[in-house]
């Protein structure tokens, strides 16, 4: 491959990085250093990390009491200028383990070379994960305003634009590839004094998708730049990329380092029919089974928009995220989402078209073919590829279908009490990325998924879904690569005779929601967004008929019929056997309610409506409702 090439011929390995490199195998820090340097501290601060004061008082500003294990491990090793290609798993920290050592050597070579230069350039497979970057680095750089530039390039923008945007020479610039070269290639981007090329969620940023970008981004590279590259899942790619764009590098892969006390995440799977999927994910969140914020993985667009309908039939908030949204809006739902502002997000992993040139499509299929594990994550996550600036016509005529597309990759969702896989996804670093939702940076949190059957697939046919015909194959991958990281993924029994006296209410709302309902539900959102969007304000103020006629047309009601009675739970529905049941015990995890009463919130009503225990154990709907744990 041309950009190997060019890399391999681009430096000589730094000496110390070749001793502690040997054999290619994993490094820590700490092995190539003198004695005297192997008893510091287990866990040095922030301020001994070797960082720029301004920093260290920034990052005391995030309330980051002590750095993560990322963080002690790669910031040493990227100040001291190495090569990092760095495995850690997500929700750890790794945003500001590779932006803290380049603001601090930027801000290093400032004190004595103020000309300004781009430095460092973030690449970033998503346009939602470049501004998360953006924010960071802005945090991080909040005492040195003066010394740092920071610019994001991922918005559609004339070429004129870009260079006033890059005319003050951004000491760091955080890009998609696609962006990164359209701009160095009009020469509003000048990467000859590069000295940071950092890459977050590496593996996606250097799939094949992305492939032309990066071998024209790398042909412009200077001589001498340091590489840094981040992800959860590196693994299938983990011999390539060491050979692509780093010169030798130190690799950290930290999931070994790993103790049971850092494990706070708790996984379970419920094994179930088709039409089941929704009367459990009915009663979780209607009976308020999950406690806090959820993100719900659906498997596209359609079926997002129907469990958001579906739940609307009983009252259960929720709100969509997925690549057919405009940019800005997928941005704010993660801040809304953040703030507590709703509860529930649904997010699909499309199958969706991407744009992509003939010669990465067919490497993909054979990728596809040959790969078990890293095949569905990769270039089909990247909401730009469709649209970012046009790419030379010849090079991206193709559309490639069925890459698995994820909204959510490398997005630090706020305090995430549970990822519900209601869909399983089709790979399992697909899995890995979605319960990296929740439990973040040392939280606890819950992930629960639903399998089918291969004997119920196919049964429930409004409900099916043709990927779950190898949920219990996926789910066996699941297990297995979980497995090796010390985790366990154990299932989880509902007692299915509880449920049934839900079952007609939950038919009854399947019904609602017919696909003419998801349409019209899908265009009145994207209705919606098209009249709050800023960039059309103007044209609506020159064509205020097409403003009227858009507004008239988003009061066309609501989507799908509305059964009142769906609304509540009446107490007769509830079953009769006592809390104890729910297994919050046997669980050990809070998510789930609590037996004993100081952890519930549920004794009056909540926001999301329904029931009206007023406290009284006996009218407590959870106390009925079984739950537990099978035992091995
Ligand atoms: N030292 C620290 N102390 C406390 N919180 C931290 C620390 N470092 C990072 N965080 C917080 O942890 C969360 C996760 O960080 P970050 O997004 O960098 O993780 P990540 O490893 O990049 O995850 P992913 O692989 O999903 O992209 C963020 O909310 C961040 O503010």
């Amino acid at each position: 491959m041309a950009l190997k090439r060019k890399l391999d011929q681009n430096d000589e390995p730094s000496p110390s990085i070749a001793a502690t490199e040997a054999g290619g195998q994993i490094a820590t820090p700490d092995s190539s250093k003198p004695e005297r340097e192997q008893k510091r501290p287990a866990e040095p601060s922030f301020s001994e990390l070797g960082l720029d004061p301004r920093l260290v008082q920034a990052v005391a500003k995030q309330s980051f009491e002590k750095p993560t294990l990322v963080q002690r491990k790669a910031i040493p090793l990227a100040l001291d200028g190495q090569d990092v290609l760095c495995k850690a798993k997500t929700g750890s920290g790794k945003t500001a383990a590779y932006v803290l050592p380049a603001l601090s050597t930027i801000l290093k070579r400032k004190a004595t070379n103020p000309t300004p230069f781009t430095a460092a350039l973030v690449l970033v497979p998503t346009r939602e994960l470049a501004d998360q970057v953006y924010k960071t680095i802005e945090q991080f750089s909040a005492f040195c305003t003066k010394d740092i530039q920071v610019a994001k390039l991922t918005e559609n923008v004339s070429d004129a634009v870009l260079r006033s945007l890059l005319a003050n020479v951004p000491d760091i610039v955080v890009a998609t590839p696609a962006r990164a070269w359209h701009s160095v290639n009009s020469s509003a981007l000048s990467l000859d004094k590069l000295q940071h090329l950092i890459l977050d969620e590496a593996d996606l940023v250097l799939s094949y998708g992305y492939d032309e970008d990066m071998e024209n981004i790398s042909r412009s590279l200077p001589k001498g730049v340091q590489t840094i590259m981040m992800s959860a899942t590196l693994s299938a790619e983990l011999e390539t990329l060491k050979g692509i764009l780093c010169r030798n590098p130190t690799l950290l892969d930290l999931k070994e380092e790993l103790g049971p006390e850092d494990e706070k995440l708790t996984q379970f799977y419920v094994k179930c029919a088709e039409d089941d999927k929704w009367l459990i994910s009915y009663l979780i969140f209607k009976l308020q089974l999950v406690k806090g914020p959820s993100l719900i993985f659906v498997a596209d667009i359609d079926r997002a928009y129907r469990l958001k309908l579906f739940f609307e039939q009983f009252s259960i908030r929720s709100c969509i995220l997925n690549s057919e949204l405009p940019i800005n809006t997928r941005i704010k739902v993660v801040e809304e989402f953040n703030r507590g502002i709703y509860d529930i997000i649904i997010a699909s992993d499309e199958k969706s078209e991407v744009f992509m040139d003939e010669k990465a499509g067919a490497a993909a299929a054979e990728q596809e073919e040959s790969k078990e594990d890293a095949k569905s994550s990769r270039k089909g996550e990247n909401a730009d590829a469709e649209k970012e600036p046009a790419q030379p016509k010849k090079k991206r005529k193709t559309h490639k279908k069925d890459e698995e597309y994820g909204v959510s990759r490398g997005i630090d969702f706020k305090n995430v009490a549970a990822v519900i896989n209601f869909d399983l996804p089709t790979s399992s670093s697909s899995y890995i990325h979605r319960i990296g939702r929740t439990a973040r940076a040392g939280r606890t949190g819950i992930a629960l998924s639903f399998v089918i059957p291969k004997e119920l697939f196919g049964k429930h046919k409004p409900t099916t879904l043709k990927s779950a015909e190898s949920d219990e194959k996926v789910l066996a991958k699941i297990i297995r690569q979980q497995a090796k990281q010390g985790r366990t993924v154990e299932p989880y029994n509902l007692n299915k005779s509880q449920m049934e006296a839900f079952r007609y209410r939950m038919n009854d709302a399947l019904r609602a929601v017919t696909k003419v309902a998801i349409r019209e539900a899908r265009t009145k959102e994207l209705r919606q967004e098209l009249l709050r969007s800023e960039t059309l304000k103007r044209y609506f103020e020159e064509n205020p008929a097409e403003l009227a006629h858009l507004r008239h047309d988003g009061e066309l009601g609501r989507a799908a019929r509305q059964q009142p009675h769906l609304k509540h739970v009446p107490d007769y529905l509830l079953p009769k056997e006592g809390k104890n049941a729910l297994t919050s015990n046997d669980i050990g995890f809070v998510p789930f309610r609590k037996v004993d009463g100081k952890q519930r919130g549920h004794k009056h009503k909540g926001k999301r409506g329904g029931f009206t225990p007023a406290g009284g154990r006996k009218r407590d709907p959870l106390k009925t409702f079984r739950v537990r744990r099978k035992t091995k």
